[in-house]
């Protein structure tokens, strides 16, 4: 049994793929890169509005499936410059406090659209 989660104050898929899926008690959002829900277009400006851009839209998900950022437990940034490292976490560090979700951060070549940012995130229910 799954249930798709479509929020319209994130941005539309730009591929085959669902906003996020609902399973098991267990929310699988699909990686949110720097897009304006309205303009559909990336988010102008430096790393941190972009980070910042990824996280709202990540927020509007959640809130849409009725959970927030404590309900996460996994995260994955993607960055194309690791030099933008620093700059994420501290815009991270303003949406996700302690006990802070488990996460992998990762340099990849390119991200659709030619973001340099992208954050996925997988959130739980309930607890255990
Ligand atoms: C942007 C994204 N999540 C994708 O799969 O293309």
């Amino acid at each position: 049994m799954k249930k798709v989660i479509e929020s319209k104050a994130a941005p539309a898929a730009v591929g085959p793929y669902s906003q996020a899926i609902l399973a098991n008690g267990i929310l699988f959002a699909s990686g949110q890169l720097p897009l304006n829900a309205q303009t559909g277009k990336l988010e102008e400006g430096d790393i941190s509005a972009k980070a910042t851009r990824c996280l709202e839209n990540v927020k509007a998900i959640l809130e849409e499936a009725g959970l927030g950022f404590s309900d996460v437990v996994k995260v994955t940034v993607y960055l194309t410059d690791m030099s933008d490292f620093a700059a994420v976490n501290a815009v991270y560090a303003k949406y996700f406090s302690a006990p802070y979700p488990a996460r992998s951060c990762v340099a990849v070549a390119a991200l659709p659209l030619g973001g340099t940012v992208e954050i996925e995130v997988t959130a739980a229910t309930k607890c255990c």
